[in-house]
């Protein structure tokens, strides 16, 4: 379970993220959707311990990312939008490092390893240095290297930026697995057609504030639209409120 409470980041003048109070329960997937600039990064990196807020709180499973990172961070397996990884390690060495990082014991690690690899497709480059892969190659092993511990609570940032159809199934399909079997999923994407297809509820960020929390189907109703897409719908909601562009920031 994720929780936010009265959450709020600036930097400088600029409040990226405001008072963001929103609970993401087991079992259940959820989309942050906002356009550029709206926030949503900067809340993905406070929950994953990247950043501190500068007000409020934020538990995963009950354990407060600031004042227990620890274990917080042992339940959690993070996609970030740039795949990292270390050039001069090849893809097989980097993910026995997140293994040995997460404290998986060697036989698990080995199991854990094998499995996603075997699941990321990563078979016919995992040998070969990182510095070598496409986009799309590494995108799959950051995937692969967050699910070796199998976290209770999966953040991805853009989870489909970059890769190809296929892969692009084996994400999407992931995501939903994953939340079935019980672990807590909260992703940000601009895909809307993704968030459609997958999310049980959704987030519209806008300038740092949520403005829209519920499903698909309680924006329909408070848009008043008898089944209007995803993307129309949060396309007027957005736009009711102006478009944000850098030359106007929050007031
Ligand atoms: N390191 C930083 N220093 C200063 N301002 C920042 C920094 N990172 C983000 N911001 C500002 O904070 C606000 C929110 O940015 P954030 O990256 O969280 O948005 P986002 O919704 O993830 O955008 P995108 O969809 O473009 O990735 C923006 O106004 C952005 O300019």
């Amino acid at each position: 379970m994720i929780e936010f409470e009265a959450v709020s980041r600036s930097y400088g003048s600029t409040e990226a993220v405001k008072q963001l109070d929103l609970i993401v329960q087991p079992g259940e997937l959820f989309a942050l959707l906002g356009h550029n600039g709206a926030g949503k990064t900067t809340t993905i990196k406070m929950l994953v311990g990247l950043l501190r807020p500068g007000r409020g709180s934020i538990a995963i499973d009950g354990f407060d990312v600031a004042r227990t990172p620890r274990e917080a961070a042992q339940r959690v397996g993070y996609v970030p939008d740039e795949p990292h990884l270390y050039d001069k390690l090849s893809g097989r060495e980097f993910l026995s490092f997140v293994a040995n990082m997460h404290g998986l014991r060697a036989g698990t690690a080995d199991a854990a390893l094998a499995a996603q690899i075997e699941r990321f497709g990563l078979g016919s480059f995992v040998d070969q240095l990182t510095e070598s892969y496409s986009h799309g190659m590494k995108q799959r092993t950051v995937f692969a290297a967050a699910m070796l511990h199998d976290p209770r609570v999966l953040v991805v940032d853009e989870p489909l930026v970059g890769l190809d159809p296929h892969s692009i199934r084996l994400v999407k399909d992931l995501l939903k697995a994953h939340s079935q079997r019980g672990a807590t999923v909260f992703m940000s994407t601009h895909t809307l057609t993704a968030a459609e297809e997958l999310a049980d509820r959704i987030g519209v960020m806008h300038r740092g504030e949520l403005i829209f929390l519920g499903t698909l189907e309680e924006l329909r109703e408070q848009r008043h639209v008898v089944g209007g897409s995803l993307e129309s719908l949060y396309l007027s909601l957005v736009d009711e409120r102006g478009k944000p562009t850098p030359e106007s920031p929050s007031p």
